[in-house]
């Protein structure tokens, strides 16, 4: 028997986040390991012309679910969708809902955030750490709260090389950021941003170290505990291998370069990548919930949730394994063939990015607008870079980030607990992950259709020969007019014929004489 999933039966557990990536992935075992559980309360906001129930229907009625809907029928009665905004005053949440969430909860995972990297000091500030510290506010009036499970990001102190399970301290004080936005116009905010975030890549991980230094601030006698997941990435077993469900990360990358829109990439080829199966997060997450809460550390205690140290693998092998899924599995109607480029010299990324990036946009659209069509790759070609350029610093180094604390909750388990809840990196094949994660990402974020990899196959071949026949006619154009220009052209020219010409003529000759 599972003690974890024995822990989580009958209680009632509160989600920020539920609707994200993390969130979902995280509802789904819940649910499966735990039908028992009493209630799951999770904070949402209307999006995109939806009511919180449609947002709840359709995450049950997505395939993630699937399995969930078997062991635990009832399932749309276990959630409890709660009107919440955590960019506002208490949240908006109603007098009534508080008072239930502050009687009833046992367990907290805060996984909302702002994972923008250029999103608004502002914004991200309100999110990233006004937000969880409203939200320890709360915790610290739950009297039947056990656990609380603050999510953050391996990359939160990526301005350090080592990192340990550790919360560094931040150069100015959260309090004094949060009291100055309060008075400060949003063009001076703007303005000081880059002087506060000093060497920290971008708003996103410097908030969430802001939000980790709030966590060891207000935790007062709670039980609290951080995870800091690095590149979360496609599921690796469960509920089914591969599955994904924004572009975030990797993901909008592995599109861009399996349509054959991204071609190079300025990249380490040796530095380590990452990534760390959704799945793995959560039930690393799972399992320091029931530790927290049942072995009450006397610490806030932080855990790494990585793969680098335990099971290393670099951007290489992970870009030959993309392409290879590529051949075998292709996306449908790619622009150009995928191919992959990594260079991690400034001036080669810029000449990959003038000839195999901008150079085919505009030959696209000239094409497009000549046929009496807008033309519109040029500026996704602008996006598609742009975003690459925010991603950039993180597949440029490497870091070690130390996983003891990780390490020893493994060896706390029971072997039920291991098996049921497992998060121990070193099993993961990396060529069997990276093939399902593509295929991930062709079937849950294109929805293609697998019926469709004959015609995919037929589309390559094509773009193969107009590859072929685009580069002869460009070099024939060139010679062409270099001859016509340069004295030295012809005479290598005329070099090169008479010599095929004699080279051809002796060839004849030669089997003449055999005749
Ligand atoms: C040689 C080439 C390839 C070779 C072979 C294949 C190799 C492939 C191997 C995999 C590649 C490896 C690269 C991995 C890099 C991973 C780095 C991740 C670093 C994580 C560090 C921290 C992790 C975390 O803690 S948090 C989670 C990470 N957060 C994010 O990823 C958010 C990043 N996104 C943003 O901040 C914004 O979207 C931004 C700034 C990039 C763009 O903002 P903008 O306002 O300009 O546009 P949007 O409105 O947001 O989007 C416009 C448009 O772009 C699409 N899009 C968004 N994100 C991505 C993306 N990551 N990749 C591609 N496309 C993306 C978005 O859907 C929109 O499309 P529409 O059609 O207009 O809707
Ligand atoms: N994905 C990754 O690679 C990594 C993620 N993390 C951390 O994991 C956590 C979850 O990330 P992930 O699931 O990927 O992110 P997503 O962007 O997928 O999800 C973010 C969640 O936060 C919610 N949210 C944002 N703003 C508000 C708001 N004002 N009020 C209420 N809810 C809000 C979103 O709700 P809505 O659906 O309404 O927008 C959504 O449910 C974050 O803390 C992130 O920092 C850490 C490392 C890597």
């Amino acid at each position: 028997m599972s003690m974890i999933a024995a822990f989580y039966g009958g209680k009632s557990i509160l989600i920020t986040g539920a609707t994200g990536f993390l969130g979902k992935v995280l509802m789904e075992k819940l649910f499966r390991t735990s039908p028992d559980l009493k209630v799951i309360y999770i904070l949402v906001r209307p999006k995109a012309g939806q009511t919180l129930q449609q947002r709840v229907f359709q995450i049950l009625n997505s395939k993630l679910f699937e399995k969930v809907k078997e062991v635990c029928p009832n399932v749309h009665e276990k959630i409890r969708a709660i009107y919440a905004d955590l960019s506002q005053n208490d949240f908006a949440i109603s007098k009534e809902d508080m008072q239930e969430l502050l009687s009833c909860t046992n367990v907290i995972f805060h996984c909302a955030a702002t994972v923008r990297f250029d999103d608004t000091l502002r914004h991200a500030v309100q999110l990233n750490v006004t937000a969880t510290r409203q939200l320890l506010l709360m915790a610290s009036q739950m009297p039947k709260l056990e656990a609380f499970i603050h999510i953050s990001t391996a990359y939160s102190n990526c301005n350090l090389k080592h990192i340990d399970e550790v919360i560094y301290p931040c150069p100015v004080e959260p309090k004094k950021i949060i009291d100055s936005l309060e008075w400060l116009d949003d063009a001076i905010i703007e303005e000081i941003a880059p002087k506060l975030i000093r060497d920290w890549p971008n708003i996103y991980t410097y908030t969430k170290a802001l939000g980790e230094m709030v966590v060891q601030q207000e935790s007062r006698n709670l039980n609290i505990a951080i995870i800091r997941p690095s590149i979360v990435g496609a599921t690796w077993q469960e509920p089914f291998p591969g599955w994904v469900d924004n572009v975030n990360g990797p993901n909008g990358l592995i599109i861009a370069a399996g349509k054959g829109f991204l071609r190079a990439l300025k990249a380490t080829p040796k530095a380590v990548a990452d990534l760390i199966p959704v799945d793995t997060v959560v039930n690393l997450m799972l399992a320091v919930g029931w530790y927290t809460a049942v072995h009450r550390p006397k610490s806030t205690l932080v855990y790494h949730s990585t793969s680098g140290n335990l099971n290393p693998c670099n951007w290489h092998k992970m870009g030959v394994q993309v392409l290879a899924t590529f051949e075998k599995i292709p996306f449908e109607r790619a622009f150009r063939r995928p191919y992959a480029n990594f260079t991690s010299n400034n001036f080669t990324s810029q000449y990959w990015n003038a000839v195999s990036h901008r150079a085919p946009a505009i030959i696209y659209d000239c094409y497009l607008r000549l046929t009496g069509r807008k033309p519109r790759m040029t500026k996704l070609m602008n996006q598609i870079l742009r975003t690459v350029s925010m991603l950039e610093y993180f597949i440029n180094r490497s870091w070690e980030w130390s996983t003891y604390n990780t390490e020893m909750l493994m060896s706390e388990l029971s072997p039920e607990d291991q098996r049921v809840f497992n998060f121990d990196v070193r099993q993961l094949n990396w060529l069997e992950y990276i093939e399902n994660y593509v295929l991930g990402v062709k079937k849950y974020l294109l929805k293609e259709d697998m019926a469709g990899i004959p015609e995919a196959k037929q589309h390559l071949k094509r773009l193969r020969n107009i590859h072929y026949l685009f580069n002869t006619a460009l070099f024939l154009i060139v010679w062409r007019l270099l001859i016509a220009r340069s004295q030295m052209a012809r005479n290598v020219w005329f070099f090169i014929v008479s010599f095929c010409y004699k080279f051809l003529s002796y060839f004849r000759a030669s089997s003449t004489l055999k005749v």
